[in-house]
């Protein structure tokens, strides 16, 4: 096992999350190989903050709110300037875990496995049906998730499971060739179809993680609505727009129809 890699170090982003960030850190703290937590409070309105510091993480805080993407991007960062300034050994692994998980995040364990003994280059959670806190039914239509998972087999011909997941854990050099990170909501699916082209193995674990999942309410489908812009805007950017085009040339545009049916 390279030394570097057994060096993990966890990245949480966290936007208004002082009822759950601490039980979320004090799991992440003693998951095997966990060298260091780092939250970034991406401009939260309550003390997300302060709850990340007593429970023993290192926060960095974004003054106005800037969205998952770039909060994961300020937590690297801040690894990086507190390796350098310290003289620490560097982090050869990130563990990329959302600050609503509380003590659930202690089962992540099966995710670093992989990644730290070189098996996987990223690895993704995916998660066990969830309920919302008042008990109702998760999820919207699948528009998001399906367009998502669409995508990526599209662009790399793998398909995923959990496309949105952002339970992750990888190497710090698959974090740097998916970088800059795909703004906001398309974060994740960004990064996996960057990885795949980069020839990294990726690979999909089951872990017994609850979250806090989004209901049909309208604060849920306006947030679905967001998720959908940036997940669209990741897949263009890579190039999705263009195999459609693509496509339609050489074969017309009934067969971009039948391509899609029954997906
Ligand atoms: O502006 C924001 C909004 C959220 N977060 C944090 O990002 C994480 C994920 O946010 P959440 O509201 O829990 O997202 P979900 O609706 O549950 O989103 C699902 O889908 C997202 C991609 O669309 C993934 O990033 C998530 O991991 C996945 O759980 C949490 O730690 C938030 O505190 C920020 O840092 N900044
Ligand atoms: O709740 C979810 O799983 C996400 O917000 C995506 O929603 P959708 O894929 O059901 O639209």
């Amino acid at each position: 096992m390279s030394p570097a890699l057994a060096r993990v170090a966890c990245i949480i982003p966290a936007k208004d999350e002082q009822e759950r960030i601490a039980a979320t850190v004090t799991a992440a703290l003693a998951l095997p190989h966990v060298d260091v937590v780092l939250v970034c409070d991406d401009g939260s309105t309550d003390a997300t903050g302060q709850h990340a510091a007593a429970a023993g993480a290192v926060v960095v805080t974004h003054r106005r709110n800037r969205g998952k993407a770039a909060a994961v991007e300020s937590g690297v960062n801040a690894l990086g300037v507190r390796e350098q300034r310290d003289g620490r050994p560097e982090c050869g692994t990130l563990l990329l875990l959302d600050a609503d998980l509380g003590g659930t995040a202690a089962a992540c364990a099966p995710l670093i496995t992989p990644v730290v003994e070189g098996r996987a280059d990223l690895t993704i959670a995916v998660l066990p049906e969830q309920q919302t806190e008042d008990g109702g039914t998760p999820g919207g239509f699948g528009l998001v998730m399906g367009t998502a998972a669409r995508g990526i087999t599209e662009l790399t011909g793998w398909m995923p499971q959990a496309p949105l997941s952002g339970q992750r854990c990888l190497t710090r050099r698959a974090f740097e060739l998916a970088s800059p990170l795909a703004a906001g909501w398309g974060v994740e699916v960004g990064m996996t179809v960057d990885v795949l082209r980069a020839g990294l193995r990726v690979e999909e674990v089951p872990v017994a993680l609850r979250h806090r999942a989004t209901g049909r309410d309208l604060a849920g489908q306006l947030h679905r609505a967001k998720q959908l812009r940036d997940v669209t805007r990741a897949l263009a950017a890579r190039g999705l727009v263009q195999s459609g085009i693509d496509q339609v040339r050489a074969n017309g545009l009934s067969s971009l129809l039948r391509r899609d049916r029954g997906r």
